[in-house]
Formats: structure tokens, C-alpha cells, sequence
């Protein structure tokens, strides 16, 4: 039986930092990410980190910086402070009488996971059942001004080393953009992200990227339709991904079921934090359905909470979890994240494997609010 874990402290430290390039989907460009690291601390003053990685619009969730903070503050930080707990695994049952909210919750339980796995001396990888010492990893390009800068930015990043690139695709910059890429890398790991940019009546359009060989379509139509997905995937060879569409393991359950799609992508911070990622992890291994860890633009903390969860073996396709300089001049953590020939080395030290970048903290916050319990 663990020891109880009371948690004393909890301190939100927000940041506001700026993306090397920005980043270009068919919803909009960002510039910079204004997130929060939640830093939680036990009676014997030990911290354990999580990150919040909703945007500041409510344009890819219901969830935005504020709604996490507001429903951090108000809800789920007195839901953890009211008595100890022996398991993170406790933390999302504690969470479940907020309805939704799963990028708030997955920070606070991603910080006492890292306090746990920190406690136990074992990496969050080991603590979480992870089985790899390294992941694949590979990179997300979004709509560039034009095919030849598209061309030559994918150029760049195979000749850094990674062995996958996923495109932004929507009306307009898709199949014609995807065959001249396919032209220029006939031997690349190819997928598109199409963030629901689509619907049935560009079935035949979509029909043509058949012929491209693409590991797999991210999110063709609506967020919230499994029926239009299972009869765009019973017309498509290439197989559908849902990002969007999954919030929890019963989703998932509905789109295997209904043959929505044939992957699935895991993102901590959409599915509520690592409680529910395992769970939906275990289903997938046991209904033969790959699963892969999408990207959520995550700074350092958010980055090797990712990292840990794709060493559990069902992650087959390599990551959206590039190396931190894709995105920062200076990252929030040290090491950074590195990527060698297309991987990243999965740290042994105790929880996520990095220190905090204190420096880097101070440089980008704008605010911090301490809690005591
Ligand atoms: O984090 C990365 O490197 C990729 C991020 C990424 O592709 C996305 C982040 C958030 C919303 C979308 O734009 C897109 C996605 O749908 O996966
Ligand atoms: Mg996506």
C-alpha cells in the first residue's frame, strides 16, 4: 500500500510564450502559447509538475487558458487539497463530479503523477507501465504560403532526422499540395490533419488521397459525428484518425464500435490526464486499434508527460512530440527535449526526467498564484 500523499501547496505559475514560427491550421495561426504549469507540493515540501495546454480561444475544445484556470481554482484544486490520496489513479475518480473540463484536469493529475512517480524514485515512464526506453517521434508543418516553401521546410526537417511529417491540410491546400509532396518524398511517413476542415460531400476529393500512400487522415469532418466518419471510412482506404472527436475511453469504445476510424490519437490533456490515457491505451491493445501521441504545442513539462505516455506499447505510429527547439528559443526545462534520428531517449531520472528551467520561468511568467491548503 503507497504512503499517503497530502498535498499542502498547489502554485499555478502562467506564462505567456512566443512560438518560434507561427503555427497555421484551416482555424487560424498561433503566435504564443498562455498556459499554466501547475506545480503541486506534498507535506514533505517535494513538487510534481503538470501543464495546462488549452488555447487561449475555445476554438479546438470547449476549454480555454481562463476556463482552466477559473475551474483549476474553484473546483479541482479544493477537490485534491480535501484529504490525501495513495494513487494518482485517485485523482480523476476525485475529478469526476466536474463535468468535462479535461485540460484542467489533466494538468493537476499530470503534476501528482510526476509527485508520485518522483516519491517512488522511478521515472514517470516506469510508473505509468511504460515499455520503451525511447519513442518515435516526428513533426507537424501547417499551411505554409506555398508548395515550394512546404517542400523545402520538409526538406529541412528529414535532414534533422525525423522519419514523419504531419500536414495541415483544408479546402484548397490538400490533395494537389499532398501528391507534389509525395512526388518530392515517395519513401516519406506521411499523414494529414485535416481539424474537421471537411464533410461528406467531399467524399470524392477526399477519396483521392487514396492514391498517396499517407499513413493515415486526421479528423476529415466534425468533431462531434462518429456515423459521417464510419461511412467516409468504409469509402476510404487510407485509414481515419481521431483527434477532436476522442474526450474519453466510452468515445473511443463508440468509434471502434461504429468503424468511425482505425486510429487513434492521445493527447493527455483531451482525455482528462494519464488515468484515462492508460485505459483507452489497454482498449486499443486489446481491439488491435494503434494508437499514436498527438501534439498539443506543449512547452517542456507538457512535452515529457507526452513522451511517457507513448513508451506504453500500443503507441505504433511515432508522435507529434518533436524536440523543444522546434517550437522555443528557450525552453522550460533542462535538458531540453532532443530528438536523435528521428527519437527522443525516454530520461531515467524519478518522474517527468527534467528540471525545471527557472530562469526560463521567471522570463515568461506573468503571474502566479500560490494555494495553501
Ligand atoms: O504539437 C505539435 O507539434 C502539433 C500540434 C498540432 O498539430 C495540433 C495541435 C492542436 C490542434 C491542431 O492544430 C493540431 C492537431 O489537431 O493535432
Ligand atoms: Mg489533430
Amino acid at each position: 500500500m503507497n504512503a499517503p500523499i497530502s498535498i499542502q501547496t498547489v502554485i499555478l505559475h502562467r506564462l505567456v510564450m512566443q512560438l518560434k514560427h507561427p503555427f497555421t491550421t484551416n482555424i487560424g495561426d498561433f503566435q504564443k502559447k498562455d498556459f499554466f504549469i501547475v506545480e503541486v507540493i506534498d507535506s514533505n515540501g517535494l513538487s510534481g509538475y503538470g501543464e495546462t495546454a488549452a488555447f487561449p480561444s475555445p476554438w479546438y475544445t470547449e476549454e480555454t487558458t481562463m476556463t482552466t484556470q477559473h475551474v483549476m481554482e474553484s473546483f479541482l484544486i479544493p477537490l485534491l487539497m480535501n484529504k490525501p490520496i495513495t494513487h494518482p489513479d485517485q485523482v480523476s475518480q476525485r475529478f469526476q463530479v466536474v463535468r468535462r473540463n479535461n485540460m484542467a484536469k489533466a494538468a493537476i493529475e499530470g503534476a501528482v503523477w510526476d509527485l508520485y512517480a518522483k516519491i517512488n524514485d522511478v521515472p514517470l515512464a516506469v510508473a505509468i507501465g511504460g515499455t520503451k526506453q525511447a519513442v518515435d517521434v516526428g513533426v507537424a508543418i501547417g499551411v505554409q504560403a506555398s508548395i515550394p516553401e512546404l517542400l523545402h521546410l520538409i526538406d529541412t526537417y528529414v535532414a534533422q532526422g525525423y522519419k514523419r511529417v504531419k500536414l495541415k491540410i483544408k479546402p484548397g491546400w490538400d490533395v494537389h499540395v499532398l501528391k507534389q509532396v509525395r512526388q518530392q518524398f515517395p519513401n516519406l511517413a506521411i499523414m494529414a490533419d485535416a481539424n474537421s476542415a471537411y464533410t461528406l460531400k467531399d467524399i470524392d476529393l477526399l477519396k483521392q488521397i487514396d492514391d498517396l500512400d499517407l499513413l493515415m487522415i486526421e479528423q476529415p469532418l466534425a468533431h462531434n459525428d462518429f456515423l459521417d466518419h464510419a461511412t467516409l471510412q468504409r469509402e476510404l482506404s487510407t485509414p481515419i484518425c481521431l483527434d477532436e472527436s476522442i474526450h474519453t475511453f466510452s468515445d473511443v469504445r463508440l468509434a471502434i464500435e461504429l468503424g468511425s476510424c482505425k486510429i487513434i490519437s492521445m493527447k493527455l490533456a483531451r482525455v482528462g490526464g494519464i488515468t484515462e490515457a492508460k485505459k483507452i491505451h489497454d482498449y486499443c491493445q486489446e481491439h488491435h486499434v494503434p494508437v499514436w501521441c498527438g501534439g498539443m504545442l506543449e512547452a517542456g513539462v507538457g512535452r515529457a508527460h507526452s513522451l511517457a505516455i507513448a513508451t506504453l506499447p500500443q503507441f505504433q505510429f511515432p508522435g507529434d512530440t518533436s524536440a523543444s527547439s522546434k517550437y522555443w528559443e528557450h525552453d522550460i526545462i533542462q535538458p531540453e527535449v532532443k530528438m536523435t534520428d528521428g527519437q527522443v531517449r525516454i530520461p531515467n531520472q524519478p518522474g517527468i526526467g527534467h528540471d525545471i528551467n527557472w530562469d526560463a520561468i521567471t522570463r515568461y511568467r506573468i503571474d502566479k498564484k500560490v494555494i495553501k491548503n
